[in-house]
Formats: structure tokens, C-alpha cells, sequence
């Protein structure tokens, strides 16, 4: 049984899709990605799977679980990390999470929540209203890990966070997935899922464009920089090479096909050097959200 299953979730706002048939199946014990701009339909993905908002097509299952049955169960078992925190305003950080511990009935909560103070450096006596948005995002995170649910997602929970505190809750994040919790990550920074994620998923105008996988090594096509004025780089395309970058006399390509095919072309005199070099996830993610299609 897979953590999250989606299948043809759709979402539509005045009959435009902000999400369009989203298939996603998330293993248990994974940390996944989900990346995508501004707008790309991550927080509706998310919000249709718990059930906040009703999809107009398709079903997701978490846990096991029906989205829309069996909300109830999947609430109980699922840490959710919205991207913008709203708590009680008068509530100070340490009732907040107090109140968080009871109700999932926390065990050893004032040794849990007093780490987690350490942790993140959180004020326990400021109010919530009192709170920047990168502590307002600390209690968010910490009433979200507290309960050890089975499966937390977390929608852009770095946005706000020093870097010091973005790494320590990566830190706590890879702790608690080691002991089983499976973690939804939706980010629009790349090297965040680069470096945490074991898969992810590419969302671009609420479709699903590609799944990649992320800590194994695979063919994924070479990167070729080229360096020159007035490349003929038409012939490169035809060849199926997609433009990465160009920038003054600089040229980046993803190629994908058998590179002996294009290596006749790098003999053209406009090419003063070239280099081929594995690609970066950063480089197809650049070639993904121009329209490129890579797989
Ligand atoms: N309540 C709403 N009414 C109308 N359109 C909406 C609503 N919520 C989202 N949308 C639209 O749906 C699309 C997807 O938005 P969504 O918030 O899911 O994107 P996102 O990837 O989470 O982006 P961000 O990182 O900016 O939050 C956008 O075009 C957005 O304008």
C-alpha cells in the first residue's frame, strides 16, 4: 500500500483546472518532492488530497485511505504543514503547542516540546500575532512533526526559516523518515529536493510533467556547453538537443539521444571549445519549465 495515491485529481476554479488529472503515488517511507513555480497547483494538490477543498474529478488515497470517506482517520494519522500559518493569535507559542500534544495525545509531550524550543530556538511565551513568519513557520513545523504521524506534508516549509534553522529541520525531518514517517515535500527550490528528497515529482500548470528519481545514478542524457559566436544552433535542435542557456558567447544543451550522432556537429568552426558533462537536476528542470520535455 502506497502512502499517497492520486489518481486524475482535478480541481477546476471558474472551469479553468488549477490541477489537471494529477496521477502521484507516493511508497511508504519515501521522502518525496513535489516541485513547481508560483502557481504551478502544489498547495491545491494538497489541499484537495486532505480534503480542504473537494477535487471536481478523480479520487486520492492516503494511508489507505479515502480522501473524502475517511478524512477523519487520515486527520489522525497526517501532519500537515500548511504554507501560511494560522493559529489562534492570542494563543503564546507554548499553549499552541501544548494544546497540539493533548489533542494527539503526545506521549512524553514536555520533554518532546521542550526539544523542540531548544530545537528551533522558539520563544515560549510570545504570542502567535507577536510572531514573524519564519516563527509563526517554527510552531507550524513543530505542531506538525510533534504528533510522529505516519505521513507529514509539508507545503513550502523553508519559506521564512534562516538557513541555520533550515537545516536543522532537515536534519529532524531525515531523523523521523529513518524511523518510518513519510514526508510530502512541496518546494519551489530545487536544491532543497535535490538534496532531501528520494524522488520527486515536477508540477507545471497543474500538470504532473515528469518523475524523477533522485538519489540513483541514471542516464539522463549529457549537458554540452559550448563556447562561440554564431553556432549554427538550429542543427543542434533538429538533432533534438534543447537550449538550457544561452549568455554572450556561452551555450548550454541538453542532449538526450546517442551522443555520436552529435558529435560531427561540434567539429563546425564557430565552436572555439566545448565541453560534455553530466547533467544536474538543475538542468533539466530549466529545460522542463521553458517547455522542454524531458523524461
Ligand atoms: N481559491 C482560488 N480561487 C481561484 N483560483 C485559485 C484559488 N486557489 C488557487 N487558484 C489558482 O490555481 C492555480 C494553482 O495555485 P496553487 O496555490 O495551488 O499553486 P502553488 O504551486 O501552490 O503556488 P504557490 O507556491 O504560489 O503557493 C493558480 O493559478 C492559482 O491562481
Amino acid at each position: 500500500m502506497n502512502a499517497i495515491e492520486l489518481k486524475g485529481l482535478t480541481k477546476l476554479y471558474k472551469k479553468q483546472p488549477a490541477i489537471d488529472q494529477v496521477e502521484l503515488s507516493v511508497e511508504k517511507g519515501e521522502i518525496y518532492g513535489f516541485i513547481g513555480p508560483n502557481g504551478a497547483g502544489k498547495s491545491t494538490t494538497i489541499k484537495t488530497m486532505l480534503n480542504f477543498i473537494y477535487p471536481d474529478h478523480g479520487t486520492a488515497t492516503l494511508l489507505g485511505l479515502d480522501s473524502i470517506k475517511e478524512a477523519k482517520e487520515i486527520r489522525k494519522r497526517t501532519g500537515y504543514v500548511s504554507s501560511d500559518v494560522r493559529f489562534y493569535p492570542n494563543m503564546t507559542t507554548l499553549e499552541v503547542l501544548k494544546y497540539v500534544a493533548a489533542f494527539h495525545q503526545v506521549k512524553e509531550s514536555k520533554k518532546q516540546i521542550d526539544y523542540f524550543i531548544e530545537l528551533f530556538d522558539i520563544d515560549a511565551k510570545k504570542k502567535m500575532s507577536e510572531l514573524s513568519l519564519g516563527n509563526k513557520k517554527k510552531i507550524a513545523i513543530t505542531a506538525g512533526i510533534l504528533p510522529n504521524p505516519e505521513l507529514l506534508i509539508l507545503d513550502e516549509p523553508t519559506n521564512g526559516l534562516d538557513p541555520l534553522m533550515q537545516h536543522r529541520l532537515f536534519e529532524e525531518l531525515e531523523k523521523y523518515n529513518q524511523q518510518g514517517m513519510t514526508i510530502f515535500l512541496s518546494s519551489h527550490d530545487l536544491n532543497e529536493v535535490q538534496q532531501h528528497a528520494h524522488r520527486a515529482a515536477f508540477i507545471r500548470e497543474g500538470e504532473i510533467i515528469t518523475v524523477q528519481d533522485i538519489t540513483k545514478e541514471k542516464s539522463l542524457g549529457k549537458v554540452i556547453t559550448l563556447i562561440g559566436d554564431h553556432i549554427p544552433l538550429s542543427l543542434f535542435e533538429k538533432m533534438g538537443a534543447a537550449i538550457l542557456k544561452h549568455q554572450g558567447n556561452e551555450t548550454r544543451l541538453l542532449f538526450e539521444g546517442d551522443l555520436r550522432e552529435i558529435l560531427p556537429l561540434l567539429a563546425d568552426a564557430s565552436i572555439q571549445d566545448f565541453t560534455v558533462t553530466n547533467p544536474e537536476l538543475e538542468d533539466q528542470f530549466m529545460a522542463l519549465y521553458e517547455g522542454g520535455t524531458v523524461k
